[in-house]
């Protein structure tokens, strides 16, 4: 589906780059505006703050979603429809198993544990990033030397039933997350998995690289000073993969 005006993103395909990046918070945009050169800002509509700049010379859009599954996979829906091919979600994670707080986490794929995915392709299809992108995200944070850990997510439509213990969900929030840590899953969020099965069914690619902020068993967060420093380093790192996926070696 290639489209000439966005319905929700309200931009044309001369507004973006080949590359994007997913946020949840519309301020990591503006952050990410800060980290890019010529940035302009596109569209604050509905929250869905849109940004284009460059960085190491290479075009890259910038979109927020706010949060959860069924409109994150509508904002990579339209990019993709304007022509963006490549797609790294910079976020937040809850820590599960033996990840720390402050890690920066790759997905080597992720638990359909939400419902937006089976929209795009049946169940049975595995959550799987495309590789060449990880590895990009891999060397990225290796580079700027970030303690990093590469796994499985788990991402979930139920924030308050399904990844924070109210007493409302079908089992024990506690429960769900060792049963996940025991099979070697290692992070928590919302988005991966949709994005993920949503990519492939739309032809394009699509990595997730976030920043481990909430503790999965105690619900400890980051302070919020260390947490801003750090999703800085997160947009870095997500740039410079992107930036180094489009070098003319790799196109
Ligand atoms: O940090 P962001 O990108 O907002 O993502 C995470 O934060 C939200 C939940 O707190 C969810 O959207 C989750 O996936
Ligand atoms: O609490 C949190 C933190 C990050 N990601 C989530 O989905 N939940």
């Amino acid at each position: 589906m290639s489209i000439n005006n966005a319905w929700y993103l309200r931009c044309g395909p001369d507004d973006v780059g080949e590359s994007a990046v997913l946020v949840g918070d519309r301020g990591r945009v503006h952050l990410a505006a800060e980290l890019m050169k010529d940035a302009v800002i596109l569209n604050e509509d509905r929250g869905l703050t849109t940004a284009t700049g460059f960085f190491d010379g290479e075009r890259i859009t910038v979109s927020a979603f706010g949060m959860g599954a069924p409109i994150a996979t509508v904002v990579l829906h339209e990019l993709a429809g304007l022509g963006v091919r490549r797609f790294v979600r910079l976020g937040t994670v809850m820590t599960l198993g033996e990840t720390r707080l402050g890690e920066f986490v790759i997905a080597h794929g992720a638990v359909r544990g939400e419902s937006t995915s089976a929209s795009y392709l049946p169940i049975e299809f595995p959550a799987v990033p495309d590789f060449a992108l990880t590895r990009e995200l891999e060397a990225a944070v290796q580079a700027a030397e970030l303690p990093t850990r590469s796994g499985i997510y788990a991402s979930y439509d139920g924030f308050y039933t399904e990844m924070f213990e109210t007493g409302l969900g079908a089992e024990p929030v506690s429960q769900r997350y060792e049963r996940l840590a025991k099979a070697g899953v290692v992070a928590a969020d919302m988005e991966t998995s949709a994005l993920f099965v949503a990519a492939r069914a739309l032809g394009v690619a699509a990595g997730s690289l976030c920043l481990a902020s909430v503790a999965g068993d105690t619900n400890e967060k980051m302070q919020h000073a260390e947490r801003v420093a750090a999703e800085a380093q997160l947009l870095r790192a997500g740039f410079a993969a992107l930036a180094s996926a489009m070098a003319p070696a790799h196109v």
